[in-house]
């Protein structure tokens, strides 16, 4: 199991109005997908905008182990000298993808079909979360995989020598597992069919079109069918990687919550699979706009413009919209606290196997600071009070989570006492300038 540096204790309370530009990072789902297709592909791909997350970082690592080559030329500029489909040498040592459950469960899926034996491991929240979900379907192209107790890491997989193309149905909603599915079956002879009841994030699927794999997606009764040729000879990318719509919700939320803010947030992926949270805080009554839109590589992009709004009422959001914001309910839960009567959340199993148990977490840090939530397995609700009347004053447990963390930080930029994190650490495996961010914005966001 990798470590964890020593806790980073924050702070954050009311102060001025939140106001300018917030330049988020690059979107981290795209990051990791550049860098192991740019692996599995002949010559060289570039990135810009690259995520230097420490999640990212650590695929970028593990690329290497497998014998791509990955330069940082500075300034978000990389480049992966690739190996081809099938070309991945077995790793010497083990590979440690540290907090990333995308970044595991993708590599996972991308070595499965070759005849290499990798040992995978990751931090105390990474090893606690299950990865059966990955490795059975992995099975079917014949990899076998051997871990702790529940399919946990640390896991030893031996990818397949004889990988035969598989049809599989994902049972949960999981762009991770799709995923894992989509990048083994490249190594396949044949045709590998990947069928998902509830549409995820489609990321992979546009870039493997995009480095020239032949990749049909069909909508039919059954759900999203995708349909993969294995082994075509992968062609290198430019990529210009979207800013991450999952890290512009903070600001955005921020500012929604922060008396007399006014926020841009430029240049953000829309893509319809991850912008179901601004659809949401919409519906809410927010004043939240899209400037400028327009599509840039292949994927929409806007300015969004947030201002606070005293006057949100607390909805009930979809859940056919749950897997397009998956990652947006907790900091949602801070803005449904100050918004007006209750916010239902429904089939959102899922957030309880993400860093931590997301429901768990927010639960108890927003009871603390004064809020009353219902939960049960699938769902939760959170009853808002309305702005000016959420007491906060408490200190919460980020439990290894970036998003637990980031998100009880924006809601101390508008409780009635400060809102403490017991360690902000983790916040830099996928927005490491997210406390300069915040103040350049006026936050007081604070190490304490
Ligand atoms: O494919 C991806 O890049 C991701 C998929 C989602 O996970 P699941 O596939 O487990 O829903 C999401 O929570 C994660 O942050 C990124
Ligand atoms: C769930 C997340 O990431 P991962 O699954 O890659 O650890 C997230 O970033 O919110």
């Amino acid at each position: 199991m990798s470590g964890h540096g020593d806790p980073i204790p924050m702070m954050s309370q009311r102060g001025p109005a939140l106001s300018g530009e917030a330049h988020v990072p690059g979107d981290k789902s795209i990051s990791h997908r550049s860098l192991i297709l740019g692996a599995l592909s002949v010559g060289e791909t570039v990135i810009e905008g690259l995520l230097e997350g420490q999640d990212v970082l650590d695929t970028a690592k593990a690329m290497r182990a497998f014998g791509a080559e990955v330069t940082d030329h500075g300034g978000g500029r990389w480049s992966v000298h690739g190996v081809g489909v099938g070309g991945f040498a077995e790793p010497e040592g083990v590979i440690d993808c540290g907090n990333s459950g995308t970044g595991v469960r993708l590599i996972m899926g991308a070595m499965a079909t070759t005849p290499i034996t990798v040992t995978f491991t990751g931090d105390a929240s990474l090893c606690s979360r299950p990865m059966g979900r990955v490795t059975d379907p992995l099975a079917l192209f014949g990899a076998k995989a051997e871990g702790r107790e529940g399919g946990r890491l640390p896991m030893t997989i031996t990818g397949a020598r004889d990988p035969m193309p598989v049809r599989y149905t994902v049972p949960v909603p999981s762009a991770q597992v799709k995923s894992a599915v989509l990048l083994a079956g490249l190594n396949a002879p044949g045709k590998t069919v990947v069928i998902e009841k509830e549409a995820t994030r489609d990321h992979t699927e546009r870039m493997l079109t995009g480095f020239g794999a032949d990749l049909v997606v069909e909508e039919t009764d059954e759900g999203r069918v995708i349909t993969l040729t294995g082994q075509p000879e992968l062609k290198p990318q430019h990529i210009v990687v979207p800013r991450d719509p999952s890290s512009a919700a903070f600001p955005v939320c921020a500012a929604l919550i922060a008396e007399g803010s006014d926020v841009l947030v430029p240049n953000i992926g829309l893509n319809p699979t991850r912008a179901g949270l601004f659809e949401t805080l919409r519906e809410m009554g927010a004043d939240l706009t899209y400037e400028n839109p327009r599509e840039e590589g292949g994927e929409p992009v806007a300015d969004l413009r947030a201002r606070f709004s005293p006057n949100m009422k607390g909805i009930e959001v979809p859940p056919a919209r749950a897997a397009s914001m998956i990652d947006e309910y907790p900091v949602l839960s801070v803005v449904a606290a100050f918004a007006e009567g209750p916010t239902v959340m429904r089939g959102v199993k899922e957030l309880r196997v993400k860093e931590s148990d997301r429901i768990d977490a927010m639960a108890q840090g927003l009871r603390a600071a004064g809020v009353e939530v219902e939960e049960g397995e699938d769902w939760w609700i959170v009853h808002g009070r309305g702005h000016g009347q959420v007491p906060g004053g408490a200190t919460v447990e980020s439990r290894l989570d970036h998003r637990i963390a980031m998100s009880f930080l924006v809601m101390g930029l508008a409780t009635n006492a400060p809102m403490r994190v017991d360690d902000g650490g983790p916040i830099a495996t996928s927005f490491p300038v997210f406390e300069p961010l915040m103040t350049g914005l006026g936050a007081a966001v604070a190490r304490a």
